[in-house]
């Protein structure tokens, strides 16, 4: 296909406002593309190179301003290029507004073999990828001189076109689903099939081709491939309360705080992609150490970087993403700040692609992958005790993680999902300060210690409550409180204390409901202690009307 054809058809896309129009005029566009179909899979999406490939074309904008100057004539610089895109607001008018020759163009220049010397897809593709290549010293000024080759074969719609694709802003309106659905219409596959081989392959060109010449059945045949890296599965933030409704138990683990790592390992050498899919192998040796010595079979593994200082205990993420970035002197770097992997998945293990199974079953591959005495795999609870997960998840804090993750552990691993099958908790970003206002005493060798605490907010005439807190507080903690209390007890009903308000706690908690169970309306879910707000009294609490707030907000 002639690149004007192409641009004649994205011209049309982008006219199009209708989802369905779109996609139809997608599926034409693929039908009609001949062996150029795994090409214009990737150009309608703005992409020169495959999804998995962290290859780019490294052109910035200037550079595409140069060339586009030189195409456009003698008068013209970069500097009016950018003025112009100043004035325009978008690249592609503004490539599209010079008359650049055309055909012609590159003919008076005396190249291209004549005068009727239209740019196709594969050319236009294989000139990219060998700009791409183009490395070392001069390496920019050769980047032009292709790229203004490139512009003065274009018409100016095509001029348009290629400017927004070398800048990566093509926005024809065409996102991932289009292809996917245009794919399916044109070879006649089901959707699934094509998201299913576009989620273990990471390639919208190849499988388009597949689906075109292997149908369904080929389709069914794409699985993953070691050093092609899969889009990481992601989670929604949650609450332990919501994945105990959902699933009869939640795994649980910690939430590292780290940097997402891919582990592809061939049997022989380990590669590391980072969650953007970009090679991370050379300036991770001791993860890439860690794997090589422990596996003997090919896998995939999913985990987290994390930095660690001398004692082993973790540092800030931002000291793993120096590690991530540095080229140069990584064993002076590795001096500075040492590596961790905690491998959390298996994705594929000798042989076996395990996307489909059980996080239950994946995890016990990652397991049986390592020795039974290393420490690379994270740990997974299995619990349906919502007091147990607060346990650990205070443990992960304690130990200097960020949380904890929940995950539905009879859940298949879907690649760039942000689901419902795993949920991130992070410490509560919102606090409340409460008064004081009731206690229970303990019961049996605790009994003549205060062990749970009414909570209360303010309102306009005194205090309402809004929980009880119990988690959180150590047994020395209580002795201290219950001492401190003791001074401040109004009544006393059996194990029932009611207090003059007088200390004030700072509670986390997971949600606010609305509770006929507390004169103030609402309910704290899972208050937890955090500390006595020594600098406050009750006068100083938070009001109903903030706890109102907080509740709409959620
Ligand atoms: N045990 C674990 N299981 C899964 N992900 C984990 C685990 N420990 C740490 N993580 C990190 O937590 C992230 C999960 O949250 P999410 O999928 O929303 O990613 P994110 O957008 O990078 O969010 P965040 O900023 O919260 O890390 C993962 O991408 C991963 O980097």
């Amino acid at each position: 296909m002639e690149f004007a054809a192409f641009a004649d058809r994205a011209e049309a896309i982008e006219a199009e406002s209708a989802d369905t129009a779109i996609t139809e005029a997608v599926t034409d566009l693929f039908t009609d593309a001949g062996p150029d179909l795994s090409t214009l899979a990737r150009f309608v999406q703005g992409r020169v190179f495959p999804a998995y490939e962290s290859r780019t074309l490294d052109i910035g904008p200037r550079l595409c301003y140069e060339a586009i100057a030189r195409a456009a004539g003698q008068n013209v610089s970069a500097d009016d290029v950018e003025q112009r895109l100043a004035d325009m607001g978008e690249i592609g008018a503004v490539a599209a507004s010079y008359d650049l020759g055309g055909q012609q163009g590159l003919a008076a220049f005396g190249a291209g073999g004549g005068g009727n010397d239209a740019l196709t897809v594969a050319e236009l593709d294989a000139e990219l990828r060998e700009l791409a290549a183009v490395d070392g010293s001069g390496s920019q000024g050769t980047k032009v001189d292709i790229l203004f080759g490139l512009f003065s074969r274009c018409s100016s719609t095509e001029a348009g076109y290629l400017a927004r694709l070398v800048l990566s802003e093509m926005r024809i309106g065409v996102g991932e689903g289009t292809v996917r659905d245009a794919v399916a219409a044109a070879f006649d596959v089901p959707v699934e099939a094509v998201e299913r081989a576009v989620q273990v392959s990471n390639d919208y060109g190849m499988v388009a081709e597949v689906a075109r010449d292997e149908g369904e059945s080929g389709l069914a045949t794409v699985t993953l491939e070691i050093g092609r890296p899969v889009q990481a599965m992601l989670a929604q933030a949650g609450t332990v309360a919501g994945a105990l409704e959902d699933w009869d138990r939640a795994a649980v683990e910690w939430k590292y705080d780290g940097a997402r790592v891919q582990v592809h390992f061939d049997g022989e050498d380990a590669r590391l992609f980072s969650r953007n899919m970009e090679e991370v192998t050379d300036p991770l040796p001791e993860v890439v150490d860690t794997v090589e010595s422990a596996l003997d079979a090919p896998a995939i593994l999913d985990g987290e970087v994390v930095a660690v200082d001398t004692d082993g205990d973790p540092l800030p993420f931002q000291e793993v993403l120096r590690r991530f970035r540095r080229k140069h002197d990584v064993a002076a770097a590795r001096e500075d700040v040492a590596v961790r992997l905690h491998a959390f998945d298996c994705l594929h293990a000798a042989g076996e692609d395990l996307l489909d199974a059980s996080l239950e079953t994946r995890h016990d591959r990652l397991e049986s992958l390592f020795p039974a005495d290393s420490d690379v795999v994270s740990q997974m609870w299995l619990s349906g005790d919502s007091e147990e997960i607060e346990d650990l998840e205070a443990e992960a804090l304690a130990a200097g993680q960020e949380g904890i993750m929940l995950k539905d552990p009879t859940a298949a691993y879907s690649p760039g999902k942000r689901g419902k099958h795993w949920r991130k908790r992070k410490p509560d970003v919102e606090t409340l300060d409460c008064a004081v206002t009731g206690a229970e005493w303990g019961e049996g060798r605790r009994a003549n210690v205060l062990g749970s605490f009414e909570l209360s907010v303010r309102t306009d005439d005194g205090y309402a409550t809004v929980g009880n807190v119990a988690t959180g507080i150590t047994e020395e903690e209580l002795d201290d409180l219950t001492e401190r209390f003791e001074p401040h007890i109004r009544s006393e009903d059996g194990r029932d204390v009611v207090l003059d308000p007088a200390v004030v706690f700072e509670v986390g908690y997971e949600e606010i409901q609305a509770s006929q169970s507390y004169a103030s309306g609402y309910a704290l879910r899972f208050p937890r202690f955090l500390s006595v707000r020594e600098d406050r009294t009750p006068d100083d609490a938070d009001s109903l009307e903030r706890v109102e707030r907080l509740a709409e907000s959620q």
